[in-house]
């Protein structure tokens, strides 16, 4: 398990582009048949990417859940979001079969032991992106499609940031510990995500960009509203971002990314916007 510990804004200042990526960008996600995780100290936010191709792989997978989590098995004191962003695939929970095709959602809640991730057809795998965050109590497993995420249309033509948030695992859809996950889908030519931008004091995210074609490529912005720099993000890959970094895109083409949070509240719009004028 690849281990991140936090970052201060102090000393992000003076980091160089290759500090910048390898403390905040996870560059692999997935890999055939095998769980790629990367431990987050960030709100211990878990990221866990699974491509199965030639067998059912189990959540923990080359994971030593006592020596990561000092628990018995993953889910024992955690819940897990799950997106599926490749071809039809099924996640098995404690023997219950859910089927998920592209951009259908699982939240997946605490105590659950066995979680087992197979593809329909090994020629087109699923592409399973998941997220997970500290639990204190048992809520209820649910599948999500995306007719059943609330949908916040935002931004304009005009501005190049014309897009649609799809709150998938969000306090109006349901019942989470603390975290919540959604998808936001950008309009064809527009590039922009979450600008102007904001931070959240008090809860974290991570961004994780797919939907980009081959030669195109997103700049993440970072860092305090006026001390931003940027990670030059590829498709399928992530970016951890602390609760004093602001986080947005903007790409050489349109994308869609998913943002999960965690941390003090589940209030979406708790957020500390920066008006552009006051970016540096
Ligand atoms: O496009 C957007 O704007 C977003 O998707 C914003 C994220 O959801 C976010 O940053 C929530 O805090
Ligand atoms: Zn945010």
């Amino acid at each position: 398990m690849d281990i991140r510990y936090s970052a201060n804004q102090k000393d992000f200042k003076r980091y160089t582009t290759e500090e910048t990526r390898a403390e905040f960008l996870i560059e692999k996600v997935f890999a055939d048949d095998e769980i790629v995780a990367t431990y987050s100290h960030v709100d211990r936010m878990v990221v866990f990417g699974c491509k199965p191709v030639n067998e059912a792989v189990p959540l923990d997978k080359g994971i030593d859940c006592m020596k990561n989590f000092g628990t018995n098995y993953v889910l024992e004191r955690r819940e897990l979001g799950i997106f599926n962003l490749g071809g039809e695939g099924s996640v098995e929970v404690d023997g219950e079969v859910y089927n998920l095709a592209f951009k259908d959602c699982l939240y997946v809640t605490k105590g659950h032991k066995s979680v087992v991730f197979k593809s329909k057809d090994k020629a087109n795998p699923a592409k399973f992106y998941m997220i997970s965050a500290p639990a204190h109590k048992v809520c209820k497993t649910t599948f999500l499609s995306i007719a059943d995420a609330q949908k916040k249309p935002v931004g304009d033509n005009s501005t190049a940031n014309k897009r649609v948030i799809n709150q998938f695992i969000h306090p109006d859809v349901l019942e989470t510990c603390q975290l919540s996950m959604g998808l936001t889908e950008l309009d064809p030519g527009n590039v922009w995500n979450t600008m102007p931008a904001h931070t959240h004091e008090r809860r974290s995210e991570i961004y994780y960009y797919f939907n980009i074609a081959e030669n195109q490529a997103v700049f993440h912005m970072m860092g305090e509203g006026d001390q931003t720099r940027h990670i030059l993000v590829q498709n399928d890959q992530a970016v951890i971002s602390p609760s004093w970094s602001i986080h947005a895109g903007c790409g050489t083409a349109n994308y869609t990314f998913i943002w999960a949070m965690c941390g003090e509240n589940l209030t979406f719009d708790d957020m500390d916007h920066i008006a552009i004028s006051d970016l540096r």
